[in-house]
C-alpha cells in the first residue's frame, strides 16, 4: 500500500518566458507540506497542473496512488482545492454554488457545510461575485473541506483573510489532519502558518525546487557560531555556508559536525545562536538571487 498522497516526478511546464521544473515533489500521507516561493516562482502553476486544469509538458503525477489523468473524476472527488477557480460563477450565491459543487462529491456533508458557513459568519445568500476578496477565499476554503477530502491542495488559502478567520482555518486544518491519514499541500507567504501546520518544506525559485527539508531539522542543524579564528582547512568546509567578519561568525547547516571540528582544532566558540525558519528561507532566497 502506498504511503504517498501526492507524488510528482520530472514535472515540466514551459511558457515562453517561464519554465516550471524539472521538478520532483512528494506529500506523504499524514503530513502537511509547505510550498514556499516568491511571487511568480510557479506555485499556482504547479497546483493547476496537479488539478489537471493546466496541461503539463512532461512528467508524472500520482494522486492517492493513482495516475491523476487516468482517474480524474475519482481522484478529484478525494481532493479539496483552493485556487481562485470560482470567478466564472460570480453570478451564483454561496448556497447556489454549494448546490452545484456538492453534486460532484458523494461525500458532501451538508451539515458540516452549514456549520462552517455560520462559523465563518458567511451569508449563504450573497452572490459570490459580490463578496470581498477575503470572503471569497473563505467560501473556497469551506467548499474545499465540506466533502471531507483525503488531500487538500491549498494555494494561498488565507490570502486577504482577516486574522480571526485565519485562526479558525488553522484550527480546522489541524482538525482535518487529526486521524493521521490525511494530507495537505499548502502554499503561503505567512510564516506562522508554516510553523504551526507544516512538517516538510519545499522552496521554489524560478520554477525549480531549490531546497526541501523537514521543518524540525532546522533547529537541530542550522546555527550561527561566533569564533575567534577560522582554521585554514575549515574555510571551504561544505557545511559552513557563510562566513561573516567583525565579529567573526560562521553559519552552518550541520551544527554537530562543525562544532566537533572546531573543537578538535581548539577554536574558541564564544556564542552559538540557532537559526530561525525565516533566516534559513532568506538564506536560500538570497543564495539563489
Ligand atoms: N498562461 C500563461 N502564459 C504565460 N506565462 C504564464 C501563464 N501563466 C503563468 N505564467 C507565468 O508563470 C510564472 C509563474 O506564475 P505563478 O502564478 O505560478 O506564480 P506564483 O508562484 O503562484 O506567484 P504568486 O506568489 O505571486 O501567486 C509567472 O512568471 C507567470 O507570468
Amino acid at each position: 500500500m502506498t504511503t504517498s498522497a501526492l507524488e510528482i516526478k520530472g514535472l515540466e511546464k514551459h511558457y515562453k518566458k517561464f519554465s516550471l521544473g524539472p521538478l520532483d515533489l512528494q506529500v506523504e500521507k499524514g503530513t502537511v507540506v509547505a510550498l514556499l516561493g516568491g511571487n511568480g516562482s510557479g506555485k499556482s502553476t504547479l497546483f493547476r497542473i496537479v488539478m489537471n486544469i493546466l496541461q503539463k509538458d512532461k512528467g508524472s503525477i500520482s494522486l492517492l496512488g493513482k495516475n491523476m489523468k487516468e482517474n480524474e473524476v475519482e481522484s478529484k472527488q478525494k481532493v479539496g482545492f483552493v485556487g481562485d477557480l470560482l470567478e466564472p460563477f460570480g453570478h451564483l450565491t454561496i448556497k447556489e454554488l454549494a448546490n452545484h459543487i456538492s453534486y460532484w462529491y458523494p461525500t458532501w456533508d451538508a451539515d458540516y457545510f452549514q456549520y462552517l458557513l455560520s462559523r465563518y459568519k458567511m451569508d449563504g445568500n450573497e452572490k459570490y461575485g459580490k463578496c470581498s476578496k477575503g470572503t471569497k477565499k473563505k467560501a473556497e476554503f469551506i467548499f474545499s473541506i465540506s466533502h471531507h477530502p483525503e488531500i487538500l491542495l491549498l494555494d494561498e488559502p488565507t490570502s486577504g483573510v482577516d486574522v480571526v478567520s485565519q485562526r479558525k482555518m488553522k484550527e480546522d486544518l489541524t482538525l482535518f489532519m487529526e486521524n493521521g491519514e490525511k494530507s495537505i499541500l499548502l502554499s503561503t507567504h505567512i510564516m506562522e502558518e508554516v510553523k504551526q501546520l507544516c512538517d516538510y518544506i519545499y522552496l521554489l525559485d524560478e520554477g525549480k525546487i531549490v531546497y526541501s527539508f523537514e521543518k524540525d531539522d532546522i533547529y537541530d542543524s542550522w546555527a550561527r557560531i561566533w569564533i575567534t579564528e577560522i582554521p585554514e582547512n575549515l574555510k571551504a568546509h561544505p557545511n559552513i555556508v557563510h562566513v561573516a567578519h567583525a565579529p567573526l561568525q560562521i553559519t552552518t547547516n550541520d551544527f554537530q559536525q562543525v562544532q566537533q571540528e572546531l573543537e578538535s582544532h581548539n577554536v574558541t566558540i564564544s556564542h552559538i545562536q540557532r537559526l530561525t525558519l525565516e533566516e534559513v528561507i532568506e538564506y536560500f532566497v538570497e543564495k539563489n538571487n
